[in-house]
């Protein structure tokens, strides 16, 4: 049975990302918060566009002030107020200075500014107390970056920050990649929407809301394509309807030995390459992943060439299928999505506040919750059942403490790898 961190590699390396160029859109700027960048942005503009002041105070000649004192002060005479937004109307002399704030443009002939606080206002003259060191407080034209070079690189995502730089950079459409679509389906004949009442031995589907709400956050967008019962035909037809709908397949339910569990026969009627039917993890042991070549379907809407479909067949248990979701299939749709970088789990070392305890045969997954205080980063595990079947308290956890194959137990006070389930794009 392969390791998490083979499975993980084999998986990243079957996901073909969206191609730059075919999978592209552009759209304006505030929609495209939480979007991949497609291609590279430089600007026409350096930053800042032009020197100016970091300060309230005076724009000087430096050579003019260097001798100043407290107890020997030099007063300049002051030739004009700079507002932000103002060009300056004239040009500094020896003996001059200009009041000058924060983002103002430096007048020519200026090449210093001598904060407010080592000055003190006489009329049209300023008297200077402390001499600034040459060049201070000055922002320089295109110190931050220059015109023509790189801005953005293709690949990002973007955030806060970039939302910032392309505003900056009056970048008001934005080129970026399609949003990936992952159709869901789940498998049973147990189960019911949460709409309809519950017959004695019937369950909700809560695999398709959760599955749903994580693509969603991971920045693709899913198709819920509902229940599917226990039977070959319906399973062949929906997966193969699925397929021509969407850029990855997640299915939950029927991977294991059960009298019922038919994804892989089907998948392998279809025509699928089985890659993966299992992985040494707890929960989520029997995950199934399968390759759709290009050729078997169109291309998914909007596209104008068809590319590989990634399959997904999760197990069926409620916190197996979140599991296998977090630690394989997010980091595919990160990369297929465009992303250049960060697909794989984030994994940090925290502090176990409780006694873990594992089978020692799979690398284990507890949930809980992770959190920093002043002593570090601490681990604690969710109270209650570990049960694969148990999705109570898999609410609200944020990270998932891995026990290795091989180990039993992780006292409470030592350290253990965590990982982090809820995450930003970058
Ligand atoms: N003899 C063996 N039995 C099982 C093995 C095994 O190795 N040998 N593996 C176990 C493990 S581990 C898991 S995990 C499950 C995986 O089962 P399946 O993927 O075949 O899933 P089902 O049998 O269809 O369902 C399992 C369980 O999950 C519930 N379920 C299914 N779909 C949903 C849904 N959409 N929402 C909520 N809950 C769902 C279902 O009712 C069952 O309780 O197999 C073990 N068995
Ligand atoms: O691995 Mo299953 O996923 O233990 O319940
Ligand atoms: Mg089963």
């Amino acid at each position: 049975m392969l390791s998490a961190s083979e499975a993980e590699s084999l998986i990243l390396n079957l996901v073909q990302p969206l191609d730059a160029n075919r999978d592209r859109q552009r759209v304006p700027l505030p929609a495209a918060v939480g979007r991949i960048l497609a291609a590279d942005v430089s600007s026409q503009l350096d930053f800042p566009h032009w020197d100016n002041s970091a300060m309230d105070g005076y724009a000087v000649r430096s050579a003019d002030v260097q001798t100043c004192t407290a107890t020997a002060p030099i007063t300049l005479e002051v030739i004009e107020d700079i507002p932000a937004g103002t060009p300056p109307q004239k040009a500094l002399q020896s003996g001059q200075a200009a009041r000058i704030l924060t983002g103002s443009m430096l007048p020519t002939g200026a090449d210093t500014i001598v904060i407010q606080e080592n000055t003190q206002r006489q009329g049209d003259r300023v008297v200077i107390f402390s001499p600034p060191e040459p060049q201070a407080f000055v922002r320089r034209r295109a110190s931050f970056y220059r015109a023509g070079e790189p801005l953005l690189p293709a690949g990002i995502a973007l955030q806060g920050p970039e939302a910032a730089v392309l505003a900056a950079a009056q970048c008001t459409e934005i080129p970026v990649y399609r949003r990936p679509k992952v159709a869901i389906l789940s498998t049973g004949n147990e189960l019911v929407t949460p709409h309809d009442s519950l017959k004695p031995g019937q369950i909700v589907d809560s695999n398709q809301y959760a599955l749903a709400a994580l693509v969603q956050l991971a920045g693709a967008e899913p198709l819920s394509l509902g229940i599917i019962p226990d039977e070959p035909q319906a399973l062949k037809t929906a997966i193969a309807q699925a397929i021509t709908q969407a850029d990855m397949v997640l299915s939950s339910g029927g991977v294991s030995v059960g009298d019922y569990d038919y994804v892989d026969r089907i998948l392998s009627e279809l025509g699928a390459d089985l890659q993966i039917r299992a992985v040494a993890v707890k929960p989520g042991k029997p995950l199934t992943v399968a390759t759709f070549a290009p050729q078997l379907q169109p291309p998914p809407p909007g596209a104008t060439e068809s590319h590989r479909i990634l399959y997904f067949g999760l197990p069926g248990n409620p916190v197996s299928a979140l599991v296998g979701f977090w630690r394989f299939v997010e980091p595919a749709i990160r990369k297929l999505s465009g992303l250049a970088a960060h697909w794989r789990p984030v994994i940090v070392p925290a502090r176990s506040q409780h006694l873990l305890k594992a089978g020692g045969q799979r690398e284990t997954y507890l949930w809980g919750q992770l959190r920093a205080d002043a002593s570090g980063l601490l681990f604690s595990v969710s109270g209650g059942s570990h049960s694969s079947g148990n999705l109570i308290n898999l609410a609200q956890a944020n990270a998932l403490a891995i026990v290795p194959v091989g180990q039993t137990q992780i006292l409470a006070g030592e350290t253990v790898q965590v990982m982090k389930v809820y995450r930003p794009l970058s």
